[in-house]
């Protein structure tokens, strides 16, 4: 039996018991970020790793979604996982047709790796440039892995810093397939919205294969109120930001939990809660339908449309 290590001093653990959301999500709705953490005894976690969760696994993920009503999911590869993908490819492979898959691949990946990660569920592989989960982001194997998986017809997951963006916006042009950005490009909500910071933002997101995850408000709010203890009108300070960019770019956002919420210091959202955000950033039913179902579906699930 393989040892076990304890979660990093201070870890939250995931909210257990989520308030079942007032908004009710439309029918097919897709939670395009989320992940799953071992179990650790099953799927041990990389050596290399910048944090130790707790255990979340697919079945607990599955029982959330279907409380929630949420129907498709896209499991991300966390960084705690390394390019160890088996944990996420086993969530997505249970799922059957109702997940896709973000991996992790290392430079020297295979054709025949890539083959078996896309028949698998796989769509994409994540970069991340956030420096407190990977060591570095060299722009030359980054470059060759995006080459490999452009004949896959797959797509970038970006995950960065707004201060970050100015340095790295002329590395992603070169890109040869589309790119998602996380948690819209992690912008200071202390910032004014039609300030410098985020025009240059919504400036990137103009390019017409840039997609725009409109989540995470619990990691990105600074006043919040939380989503907590019955709060439906959570994180007041995150909403201007998320609303601009549902309105400039409503055929290209997608939307996530990022259950079960890794690093979190300050507090653990409850999730039927944060489903109850939604519509304070996506205010009409067509924003939240494109949000939800039309735009996950044309990008993950190409050719099946909504259900
Ligand atoms: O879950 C997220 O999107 C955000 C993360 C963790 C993460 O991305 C990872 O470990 O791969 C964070 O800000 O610590």
């Amino acid at each position: 039996m393989s040892t076990t290590s304890a979660p990093t001093p201070g870890w939250l653990d995931w909210y257990d018991g989520p308030a079942r959301p007032a908004f009710a999500l439309p029918a097919g709705a897709v939670d395009a970020h989320c992940h799953v953490f071992g179990p650790q005894r099953e799927f041990p976690f990389a050596p290399e790793r910048k944090y130790t969760p707790c255990d979340a696994s697919k079945g607990q993920l599955f029982a959330l979604h279907d409380h929630l009503g949420i129907g498709r999911r896209v499991v991300v590869q966390a960084t705690c996982h390394g390019a160890d993908n088996s944990a996420m490819v086993d969530a997505v492979r249970a799922a059957g047709d109702t997940a896709r898959g973000i991996a992790t691949v290392r430079p020297d990946v295979t054709t025949e790796e890539l083959r078996r990660l896309d028949e698998a569920g796989v769509r994409g592989v994540r970069f991340n440039f956030l420096k407190r989960l990977v060591d570095t982001a060299p722009e030359d194997e980054l470059t060759a892995v995006a080459r490999k998986i452009a004949p896959l017809g797959w797509h970038i997951v970006l995950y960065f810093e707004a201060a970050d963006l100015p340095e790295l916006a002329g590395f992603f042009a070169t890109l040869p397939v589309p790119v998602v950005v996380d948690h819209m490009g992690r912008p200071d909500v202390t910032r004014p919205v039609d300030g410098p910071e985020f025009a240059r933002f919504l400036r990137f997101a103009e390019r017409d294969d840039v997609w725009v995850k409109v989540s995470c408000p619990e990691r990105l709010s600074v006043s919040g109120p939380p989503a907590l203890h019955g709060e439906r009108h959570a994180y007041t300070d995150v909403v201007p930001f998320a609303r601009r960019v549902v309105a400039e770019f409503p055929d290209r956002v997608l939307w996530g939990t990022d259950w079960p919420h890794p690093n979190l210091k300050d507090h653990m959202p409850d999730d039927g809660l944060l489903v109850d955000h939604i519509p304070h950033v996506a205010t009409t039913a067509e924003q939240q339908r494109k949000l939800l179902v039309d735009n996950p579906m044309r990008l993950y699930w190409p050719g099946e449309g909504a259900v």
